[in-house]
């Protein structure tokens, strides 16, 4: 009686003992294998393949979980590797670390190209109808004797605009006297009173405000309904989510609603003509090329959204930066006026005039400045899609239907091109290069070759111009006033769209230094 109950567990026990002991066995088995099918190379030239520990889908898992951080540390870690491969399920990632193989891939645009991962990514960032993605996917590389389609229609525009001359100079001169307008009414408002303020959402303000209303004219959206600013800092900062692309509505409820209220506003302010109102030439431009291409006005206004977002996201970080590290540094920020001080003309209405020509060619500590926080700044990718099997420099295979990422982040911290002291913040470094000896695919903030950032020269201007205009107007110190105002490490666990963000917020005391209007001319 009493033996039967007591065999029965223990018969059980060595059944389920069994069966876990199989299942252990068959799953190291599997990831054994898995393990060493990623090592398998497609082609002996293939670039060396780093393994993952968790086969194939680790690498996204880590971008997923630790952002742009993920793919950067790797590359730190394999810095005697030019180029490698990451398996991924059904393709590969090539990351490039090398600045002379990354010029390499920026010259193959023919095989290498940035336009095919387009129409799904403006599906899943901007939201755009799947009819609207069938029209922005025709025609993307077209010869010069093919039609057009609307990205090409509207790369050549834009790129022709913003390239020196004319137009470019107009919507610089546009652009700072909108930030100096925004700068002298904001000092008269706090007189001789201090304020304490987040210095990066205190930059962004003025820049998002700024920026719709010198591309966008007076009755831009974000004009007429002021809780459009918050939404498209919400839309930014959730851009990540909406790009996984899976239920946004649910899994990016925040920024999918931010989107749609921008969309919103664009749509009204499209429809009402709004848009013929002091918008800049440039935008009435985009919106004819939408039209002749048939976008509707929905999709017109979401087109117009990404337009917007690069006028502002990297425009606004980059000068909370400058000013930031200007202002942090005693012995920097008395250089740095200085330099505007020499170049500043006080005129008889009580106005002080900063020429453009002067800040581009005079001040050089502060476009120093500048582009050390670029560098610092950015660890953007800039990624092509493998359109046919290649030999990239003659040496390496790449997979037709692979991705090939150029890691910006490895390349601004590699001490082989930048010096011993990479990892230091060092303004000074620009200088003592000097122009032209840094190969330009070292230097990546504004990404390169066919997509190099058609908007660098006009930031350039408009930023240097905005940091001028505030250390000139404004006293930035620490919230106590023993300390100095310190310099927190970038968020570097986010998808790199834009110049990143402090890790920490930076809250300082403003004051007023000079009322006196800057007027850039
Ligand atoms: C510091 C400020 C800026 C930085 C760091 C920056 C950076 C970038 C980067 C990294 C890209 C992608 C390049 C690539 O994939 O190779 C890009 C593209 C672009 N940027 Fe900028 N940008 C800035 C300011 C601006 C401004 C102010 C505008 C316009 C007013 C602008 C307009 C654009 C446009 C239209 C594209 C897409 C180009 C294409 O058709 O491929 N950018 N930018």
């Amino acid at each position: 009686m009493s033996a039967f109950p007591e065999f029965i567990p223990s018969k059980l026990s060595f059944h389920l003992d069994s069966r876990l002991v199989t299942a252990v066995a068959v799953a190291a088995a599997l990831y054994y294998a898995l393990y060493r099918l990623q090592k398998v190379k497609i082609h002996p030239n293939e670039p060396p393949i780093v393994a993952s520990k968790i086969p194939f889908v680790g690498p996204l898992v880590g971008m997923v979980l630790d952002g742009g951080r993920h793919v950067k540390s790797i590359g730190l870690l394999n810095r005697d590797k030019p180029i490698f491969t990451l398996p991924v399920p059904g393709s590969r990632i090539y990351v490039v670390t090398d600045p002379a193989l990354a010029a390499a891939v920026q010259r193959a645009s023919k095989e290498l190209s940035w336009t095919p991962l387009i129409p799904e990514l403006t599906k899943r960032v901007m939201g755009l109808d799947a009819d609207t993605v069938g029209v922005v996917a025709q025609n993307l590389d077209p010869e010069p004797d093919e039609p057009h389609g609307f990205l090409a229609d509207l790369h050549d525009m834009v790129y022709a605009y913003l390239g020196p001359g004319e137009s470019l100079n107009a919507l610089s001169l546009a652009a700072a006297r909108e930030l100096g307008r925004q700068i002298t009414a904001h000092a008269a408002q706090l007189e001789q009173q201090s304020e304490t303020v987040d210095l990066l959402a205190w930059v962004q303000h003025f820049v998002t405000i700024g920026t719709a209303q010198y591309l966008y004219g007076p009755e831009n959206p974000l004009a007429r309904d002021p809780r459009l600013e918050q939404a498209f800092w919400d839309f930014d900062h959730g851009l990540g989510r909406l790009l996984l692309g899976f239920a946004p509505s649910l899994v990016a409820r925040k920024p999918y609603r931010a989107r749609e209220a921008l969309v919103a506003g664009l749509e009204e302010y499209l429809s009402a003509g709004r848009h013929e109102v002091g918008a800049a030439p440039i935008v009435q431009r985009r919106i004819e090329i939408a039209h002749l291409h048939g976008f509707s006005v929905a999709a017109t206004a979401r087109s117009e959204l990404s337009f917007l977002f690069a006028g502002i996201v990297n425009t606004a970080t980059s000068t909370f930066w400058t000013v930031l590290q200007v202002c942090a540094r005693p012995a920097l920020l008395a250089a740095v006026r200085a330099e505007l001080a020499a170049v500043v003309e006080e005129t008889a209405t009580g106005e002080r005039r900063l020429s453009m020509e002067a800040l581009k060619g005079a001040c050089p500590t502060l476009h120093a400045v500048f582009l050390e926080c670029l560098r610092v700044g950015s660890d953007s990718y800039t990624s092509r899609l493998v359109k046919n099997d290649m030999l990239l420099a003659g040496q390496w295979h790449l997979k037709a239907g692979s991705v090939v990422q150029i890691a910006g982040g490895v390349l601004h911290a590699d001490p082989g091109i930048w010096g011993a002291d990479a990892d230091a913040f060092d303004p000074a470094r620009f200088i003592r290069l000097g122009e032209g000896k840094v190969l330009p695919a070292a230097f990546r903030p504004f990404g390169g070759g066919k997509t190099l950032c058609p908007g660098r020269h006009f930031a350039t201007h408009e930023i240097l111009a905005f940091v001028a205009m505030i250390v000139l107007t404004f006293d930035l110190e620490a919230v106590h006033s023993d300390e100095n105002i310190s310099v927190p490490p970038k968020e570097d666990r986010v998808l790199p769209v834009h110049i990143l963000e402090p890790r920490t917020d930076v809250f300082v005391k403003v004051r007023v230094r000079d009322a006196r209007a800057v007027v850039v001319v």
